[in-house]
């Protein structure tokens, strides 16, 4: 078999080897032409799939190792009987990791803490209902606003996207785009809507870049930089708002997401799918090839206080700042689109919190639960 892979997609060669010749493409570049003679194509979120790529080619299969899947004309591939997967789930607890992060940086500019805030989150799937799961067990009132899943399991619990808006402090979108129907998320966030947001409200943005209406924000900030933005995901990418992107207060090219396990994780799942879609042994497991965090542990004293800890711990393993600062040095150096893309296919090593081992006495309570509730792997400490 011939498989087509993004570039950008680890361990293919390690997962897919044996299933076939690989052929690794730019995901943004990819075209008709160079996918002739594949059986199976592998992309990322930048490869939109449709007839203009697929007409003409012996393709089968079709995986994207993202949770997104608004770039993959569905029905096509449903209408010429080609199997798909994407890959649930896979970077969701590295999106929580860089919302934490962020909000722990808005606590440093401001003096408050974040355990304070109200938090809105709206679509509460598997990147939005983990970061609910962490922010309640770390004592955060949040306010939840998901009408697929209201529709489906009762009113009670949520709450309107726009009684959201008015009662959170902080606003964390996590919705698909979706373009048409009842629960379409196309500019979810609409002029009318952003023009409503108070000035001492954050807006944090980690869906897709259009379920936001960037214009609309734009003017906003323009008039009243007093409203915060921590944005991942943007209109046009790569080549976004400069504008915008000055306006942000945190802005990252589209890379919460990017933790080794949740990139990792895609390529493990797309194998596993392909592995049933063809009845092939899937003979590899991620587990044989996941590294152990350089960063192996920190040891910590019962004494530690606990926000003190919870912050050490969270930027010795992921500082949202490194990204941050990053995509503004690639940015001076080979200009908005070039650099965003670049900084994304460079993208330095990152862990997820879980893979980082605090150890700490079971009678450590207060800071051990703290820590262990924002998603770090707790130990006991030994005995010297
Ligand atoms: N910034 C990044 O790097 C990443 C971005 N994403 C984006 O985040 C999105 C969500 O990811 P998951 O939570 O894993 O997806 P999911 O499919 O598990 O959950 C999405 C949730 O949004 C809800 N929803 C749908 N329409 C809605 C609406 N109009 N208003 C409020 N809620 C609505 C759904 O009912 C569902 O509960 C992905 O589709 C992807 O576009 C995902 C991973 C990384
Ligand atoms: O999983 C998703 O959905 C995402 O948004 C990915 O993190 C995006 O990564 P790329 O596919 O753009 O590399």
């Amino acid at each position: 078999m011939r498989i087509v892979a993004d570039e950008n997609m680890p361990l293919v060669e390690e997962f897919f080897g044996e299933y076939g010749e690989i052929t690794r493409l730019s995901g943004r570049e990819m075209c008709a032409d160079q996918l002739r003679d594949a059986d199976i194509l592998l992309v990322r979120s930048v490869t939109p799939v449709n007839a203009e790529l697929l007409e003409g080619s012996r393709v089968r299969f079709v995986g994207t190792a993202t949770i997104g899947f608004d770039h993959i004309d569905r029905d096509y591939l449903d209408q010429h009987g080609i199997g798909f997967a994407s890959a649930p789930g896979s970077n969701a607890e590295s999106v929580v990791d860089w919302v934490l992060s962020s909000l722990l940086l808005l606590d440093e500019q401001d003096g408050r803490v974040f355990t304070e805030r109200v938090v809105g989150v709206v679509g509460a799937g598997n990147v939005g209902g983990r970061l609910l799961s962490r922010l309640r067990a770390l004592g955060v009132t949040c306010l939840v606003c998901d009408p697929p899943r209201a529709e489906a399991e009762g009113e009670e619990g949520f709450v309107e996207l726009d009684e959201l808006l008015e009662r959170a402090d902080v606003v964390s979108l996590h919705t698909p785009l979706v373009s048409e129907g009842r629960h379409a998320t196309f500019h979810l966030l609409n002029e009318q809507r952003i023009e409503a947001l108070r000035s001492d409200q954050v807006l944090i943005s980690a869906g897709r870049g259009d379920c936001v209406d960037s214009e609309a924000l734009k003017a906003r900030l323009q008039r009243d930089p007093g409203l915060r933005t921590v944005i991942d995901v943007w209109e046009n990418e790569p080549a976004i708002d400069e504008a915008l992107y000055r306006l942000a207060t945190i802005a990252t090219p589209h890379v919460a997401g990017y933790s080794l396990e949740g990139k990792m994780l895609g390529s493990e799942m797309l194998y596993q799918a392909v592995s049933r879609f063809y009845g092939l042994p899937a003979r590899r497991s991620l587990g044989q090839m996941m590294p152990e965090n350089w960063l192996k542990r920190i040891a910590l004293s019962g004494r530690a206080p606990p926000m003190e800890a919870l912050r050490l711990c969270a930027r010795s393993c992921y500082d949202v700042r490194r990204d941050a600062l990053l995509m503004e040095r690639y940015r001076r150096h080979y200009g908005m689109a070039e650099g965003f893309d670049l900084m994304r296919k460079e993208y330095p090593l990152r862990r997820e919190y879980s893979s980082l081992r605090v150890e700490l006495k079971r009678s450590a309570g207060a800071v051990r639960e703290m820590l262990e509730h924002a998603g770090f792997s707790i130990r006991d400490k030994r005995r010297k």
